[in-house]
């Protein structure tokens, strides 16, 4: 088949249903009415350029004011720029798809010009019934032109009074569902997140003070306290929370000429917990209100606002491009919370304790996700425990040189042997402390006891100094053991306690990992981790009942049943129950059920007792 094109006089020009196209950009092309004011307000900043650029002796003050009049269901944008000619009402305002501010940004050169697609105007029919644009050129400042439209697809323009000085006022007439939006309050509320980065200021209604009056900490030369003027900056931004602290974005070379502003949120966070908060600004005018996905996923904790030229916006200019400058701002952004975080815990003491205390279960996670988080955070982010929360520093310390960690879901037989041993006990079951801690141990070169685990109950749990012959095994496993269970001799402290069933929390761990929620839950990469460290787990073992050779009571158990003591059966019978009890008592099941082993003890006692009468 033939890839040339077809002959000329075959060639047709593609028709445009005008009607059509407009209302798909008015209407269709922005997913919240309120850009609409964004696109104006930035129209009006373009305009102000436009002037200094054309009319550099011009010494009218640059400002944009918003008015709104809820009778009336108006809004209304003036600006002192440079106003438009009628030519340039026909060739710029009325034509889609071109504008004078890039031509103008192309021939000077001139970066803060933010206009590109000549589209944005046409926003104003997504909230407005009627557009009326009131304009004086500054080159005919004696001429005033009126441009009215209804939805965009025609218009009219008709010769008027002059503007009191150059400019444009944009009155927007709202449709009835949109009329909420003429409110000065709700106003300023948006204009003042829209327009925070604006060097022109912009006033809502009467007022004196612009909505954009917060320093700007990264481009002004901040007189004093440069951290206070970050913190003031992120308090004034923020939306939820308040700031714990700030720190700075700043360009890296050969990468994002991104400046900016982080912060971490107060607020506590989870494993589960997203809050992260990011907007991206070009050239001074909001982009993107919720670019989350510029930072890294573990920093669930963070907010911040950062600007750049280099980055391309959609043409709704709602989202950016996902390009090589994206991506370099992605790994500016993890750099510097990490680098933040560092800055934080030298310089600011207590507010890193605050974060610690706040974030310090998804700091646990995050550590896992980069290196130089984990050294920072090794020891001092705090880890869930028995006795609290403890650095993994103070849990080695009180585990005598080891970290404990109880696989299972809180309470339990560990806690009841952890307390016994009176030692602190690590919640594994807990968001990232289980990788964490084995990270740590690891890199420490400390012993990680893992109740529950093979390798932690080989620790815990020691060979006894001989082993016993078969026939008394079989016969302490007859005794001892209900199904599924399987009884180990071995020595472990306390001696005062004579055994213990122990679940095997591998398996569990291994179901709850693998379980689907838990995807839901933890980043992916916590997960990867856990996963890891799971696989080799078959799982088949349910219990494992340890039997304290190290006991009096056990040995005393052994000794009469040696000697054909016709007790021997009925002790060993009060041991069954006290496991079961036990069991019971910490939340976990052995086999039969409590009023058994109950009725099991008071059968014990009484045996016992008429025995020995
Ligand atoms: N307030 C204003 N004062 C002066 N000229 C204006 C004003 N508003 C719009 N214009 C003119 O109309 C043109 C078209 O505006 P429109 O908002 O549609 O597109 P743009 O700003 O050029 O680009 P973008 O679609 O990227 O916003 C502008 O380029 C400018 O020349």
């Amino acid at each position: 088949m033939s890839q040339g094109l077809p002959p000329a006089d075959n060639l047709r020009t593609t028709e445009v249903d005008l009607g059509g196209l407009v209302s798909v950009l008015a209407t269709h092309l922005y997913s919240t009415p309120l850009v609409a004011l964004r696109e104006l307000v930035q129209n009006a900043h373009d305009s102000h350029t436009r002037r200094r650029l054309e009319d550099p002796q011009s010494t009218a003050a640059p400002l944009i004011r918003v008015r709104a009049d809820s009778a009336r269901r108006t809004v209304v944008i003036e600006d002192t720029g440079a106003g438009l000619t009628e030519p340039e009402i026909h060739a710029y305002l009325a034509t889609v798809g071109t504008g004078y501010t890039r031509m103008l940004r192309d021939l000077t050169g001139n970066q803060e010009l933010i206009g590109a697609f000549g589209l944005g105007f046409l926003s104003a029919f997504s909230v407005a019934d009627q557009v009326t644009v009131t304009t004086t050129s500054h080159r005919e400042p004696a001429l005033g032109h009126r441009y009215r439209s209804r939805g965009g697809e025609q218009y009219s323009v008709e010769p008027c009074e002059p503007r009191p000085a150059p400019g444009t006022a944009v009155e927007l007439l709202l449709k009835t569902e949109h009329g909420h939006l003429a409110d000065e309050d709700a106003l300023r509320e948006v204009l003042g997140r829209y327009c925070v980065l604006l060097p022109i200021p912009v006033f809502v209604g009467d007022a004196e003070r612009p909505v954009n009056d917060v320093p700007v900490p990264w481009r002004q030369d901040v007189d004093g306290d440069l951290h206070a003027a970050r913190m003031r900056f992120a308090s004034a931004f923020g939306r939820r929370f308040e700031p714990l602290t700030a720190f700075p974005v700043t360009p890296a070379e050969g990468g994002t000429d991104a400046v900016g502003l982080l912060w971490v949120q107060d607020g506590g966070t989870y494993g589960s917990t997203d809050n992260r908060d990011l907007a991206v600004y070009l050239r001074g005018m909001l982009l993107a209100d919720d670019a989350r996905d510029l930072l890294p996923g573990w920093a669930g904790f963070i907010g911040g606002v950062v600007e750049s030229s280099r980055l391309t916006p959609t043409a709704s200019r709602e989202d950016l491009q996902r390009d090589e400058h994206y991506r370099a701002l992605q790994k500016a952004l993890a750099d510097a919370v990490v680098d933040g975080l560092y800055e934080t815990a030298r310089l600011h003491p207590a507010a890193w304790r605050r974060i610690l205390a706040r974030h310090g279960q998804d700091l646990l996670g995050a550590a896992l996700c980069d290196d130089r988080l984990f050294t920072l955070l090794a020891d001092d982010v705090p880890v869930p425990t028995s006795q609290g929360d403890l650095t993994a520093g103070a849990l080695r310390a009180a585990g005598r040189g080891a970290l404990h960690v109880a696989l299972g879901s809180g309470g339990g037989f560990e806690e009841m042997l952890y307390r016994a041993m009176q030692v602190p006990i690590a919640r594994g079951d807990r968001y990232a402390v289980l990788p964490f801690l084995r990270r740590y141990a690891q890199l420490k070169d400390c012993r990680i006891v893992e109740l529950g685990s093979t390798q932690g109950n080989r620790e815990l749990f020691r060979d006894p100094a001989e082993p016993l012959p078969a026939e008394e095994t079989a016969w302490l496993a007859a005794a001892l053991a209900g199904d599924g269970e399987e009884l180990v001799p071995a020595r472990f402290d306390p001696p005062g306690l004579p055994l213990v069933l122990v679940p095997d929390r591998e398996a569990e761990l291994k179901a709850r990992i693998e379980d689907d929620q838990a995807d839901a839950r933890i980043p992916s990469a916590a997960l990867r981790l856990a996963r890891a460290f799971t696989a080799r787990t078959d799982g088949t073992v349910k219990a494992r009942l340890y039997l304290n050779l190290a006991s009096p009571a056990v040995q005393d158990l052994l000794t009469a049943y040696r000697a054909g003591h016709t007790g021997s059966a009925t002790a060993a019978g009060l041991l069954r129950s006290l496991k079961m009890i036990m069991a019971a008592a910490g939340g976990g099941s052995a086999d039969g059920d409590l009023t058994a082993a109950l009725a099991g003890i008071g059968t014990a006692v009484s045996a016992l007792t008429w025995s020995g009468a």
